[in-house]
């Protein structure tokens, strides 16, 4: 079977988007992250006071896998623990009857104030999975074999809600070729690299490592490429209050491109302007990777195009034009 579930932004700046997921006889809107590969939720284990404005999953305890636990931290410092449950997951009719389902006992503040998100779907490599004593495949290993084509397709919007296909490639949502380059899923990642990026019209050769990450909601590149970037944008500083580049949100935003396969992804200047801050400019959807050591190709550069995961004997990325 195939299947396709929709993702839609958690708020008005797509910081994050959430998917609608049946876990066991619960349904819960869950954020599907490329970049890591828990199945994790919120759960009738936590202490009521955490659960307030959540969905939650009401574990079964015949469904525990004793002894088993989890533990796992975000590139923001957020985190969850708890134990594990085999439970019936379908995600867009494509139905896990036995997948791991990692029921919290305890998340860290920034889950439990972040209201919507009731959890997070890993779509990385199983090689990830933080669960021990045995490390559990991801929703997307265990439902490969039942898919017709053995790949995932993204479809993140800018301000509207898009979806996630699971084992079809769906010709109404995008234009023109889909550019297929190998993925390095040496280290547990969706990993691609860039020949060139481009400020506006003009192209500069430079080597570019990076992941592709639906969790992560900006794009996170080399510092030189940063500043080379808002060089080109009017009254735009580095903002340490704010955490990043900042602009006044009158700024007109040059397109940003990376050149993977020979072929110029493009990033609209408009996807750039982020959100408003608290200090009356605007915050860059264009940070540095500083400390991180690759690029993160988070949403901001995920929301103009139509990505294909392909878990084939040679795993590939396709991307194509929304
Ligand atoms: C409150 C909250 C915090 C973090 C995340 C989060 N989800 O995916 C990721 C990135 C970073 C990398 O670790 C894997 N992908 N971060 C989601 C949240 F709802």
């Amino acid at each position: 079977t195939n299947g396709s579930a929709p993702a839609v932004p958690s708020d008005q700046y797509d910081s994050l988007y959430l998917s609608p997921v049946t876990v066991g006889s619960s349904t819960l809107h869950l954020d599907f992250d490329t970049g890591s590969s828990d199945l994790w939720v919120f759960s009738s284990l936590q202490a009521q006071s955490s659960l307030v404005g959540h969905d939650y999953y009401m574990v079964d305890p015949a469904k525990e896998k004793q002894g088993y636990t989890w533990k796992i931290s975000y590139g923001d410092g957020s985190g969850a623990s708890g134990k594990v449950y085999a439970d019936k997951v379908v995600v867009g009719g494509v139905t896990a009857t036995a997948q791991a389902v990692e029921a919290a006992t305890a998340v860290s503040a920034q889950f439990t104030q972040d209201v919507d998100t009731d959890g997070l779907l890993g779509l990385a490599m199983s090689t990830l999975n933080t669960v021990k004593p045995q490390q559990q495949k991801t929703f997307f290993d265990t439902v490969l074999k039942q898919l017709a084509q053995p790949l995932f397709a993204v479809d993140l919007k800018y301000h509207a809600a898009g979806s996630y296909d699971f084992g079809f490639i769906d010709k109404s949502k995008y234009t023109g070729a889909i550019n297929y380059v190998n993925a390095d899923t040496s280290k547990g990642w969706w990993g691609v690299s860039a020949t060139a990026y481009s400020i506006g019209n003009a192209s500069t050769s430079a080597t570019v490592s990076g992941i592709l990450d639906t969790g992560t909601t900006l794009l996170y590149v080399d510092t030189p490429i940063v500043k080379a970037y808002y060089a080109k944008v009017k009254g735009s500083k580095m903002d340490n209050t704010q955490g990043g580049y900042v602009f006044p949100c009158s700024a007109t935003l040059p397109d940003f491109s990376l050149t993977i396969g020979g072929v110029k992804q493009i990033v609209p200047g408009k996807h750039i302007n982020y959100s408003p801050t608290s200090a009356g400019n605007c915050f860059g959807g264009i940070q540095t990777n500083d400390g991180i050591g690759f690029s993160i190709l988070g949403d901001i550069f995920l929301k103009s195009k139509y990505v294909i995961h392909e878990m084939g004997s040679t795993p590939r990325i396709g991307f194509a034009q929304q």
